[in-house]
């Protein structure tokens, strides 16, 4: 057990996939897995352990923003050993090309500032996804006939964003999407040397106003974990 992650030892699996809402953890867990246990409930942040095609899988929350996906990452890498750590997140959509309910695969992030900020100071850091992972997954998109786009997003510390002015000059840099936390586990990820990725479906658009309700951020990703699942177990 750790501070903010009531599992026993050996509860967690090396493959773990990471919504920001802990109550999409428990919906993918009751849709997607077998032989599903609750293995958290700290703080009323969930993890639920069980298989997928017989194979083992852990969905854990990571909360909302970097720095308390920061302290699942860490705490499920160093004290679990989890090894593949993918998100499973909402996101805004900036560009016109990216529709509501599309799926950004993570390949960089962009940040404003993120909490390894300290750690890396004045260098900058580019959090990127793991290859493997990036390939395994925009291939499952392509076989599934999902609408998928991979680059470029923003992990932004806001939610309710009063800098336009970057959102503009984001937006004409080709970044596809704003969400909260891939950036830090993309970080936390290659300082341990495991394998990350963010796949984010649209929740939101920026230019055209659709939003999405809670209910349907909590309950109808299914595409999205059905795609992680497979990468995960494919790469
Ligand atoms: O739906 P999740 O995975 O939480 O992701 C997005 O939604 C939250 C904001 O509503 C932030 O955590 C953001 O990254
Ligand atoms: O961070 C986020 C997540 C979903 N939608 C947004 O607009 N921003």
């Amino acid at each position: 057990m750790t501070i903010h992650i009531g599992a026993e030892p050996g509860q967690i699996a090396e493959t773990v996939l990471m919504p920001g809402d802990p109550l999409r953890a428990r919906w993918a867990a009751e849709n997607f897995l077998d032989d599903v246990v609750c293995v958290n409930q700290v703080r009323g942040m969930l993890g639920f352990t069980g298989t997928w095609r017989g194979q083992r899988v852990t969905i854990h929350g990571s909360g909302m923003g970097m720095a308390s996906a920061s302290i699942y990452a860490n705490e499920l890498i160093r004290d679990y050993a989890a090894k593949t750590l993918i998100r499973v997140g909402s996101a805004g959509a900036m560009q016109h090309s990216v529709g509501i309910r599309d799926i950004v695969l993570a390949q960089a992030c962009t940040t404003v500032t993120m909490p390894s900020r300290g750690i890396f100071r004045e260098l900058n850091f580019a959090p990127c996804a793991d290859f493997g992972l990036l390939q395994a997954a925009h291939s499952v998109a392509q076989s599934h006939g999902l609408r998928a786009h991979v680059g470029n997003v923003y992990s932004s510390d806001v939610f309710y964003d009063e800098r336009a002015d970057l959102t503009e000059i984001m937006q004409r840099h080709g970044v596809l999407c704003v969400e909260m936390e891939a950036a830090e586990l993309y970080a936390v990820a290659a300082r341990f040397g495991v394998r990350a990725l963010a796949v984010l479906t649209m929740s939101d658009h920026l230019l055209s106003y659709e939003a999405l309700s809670a209910q349907e951020r909590e309950q109808s990703f299914g595409d999205m974990i059905e795609l992680a699942l497979e990468a995960a177990f494919t790469a």
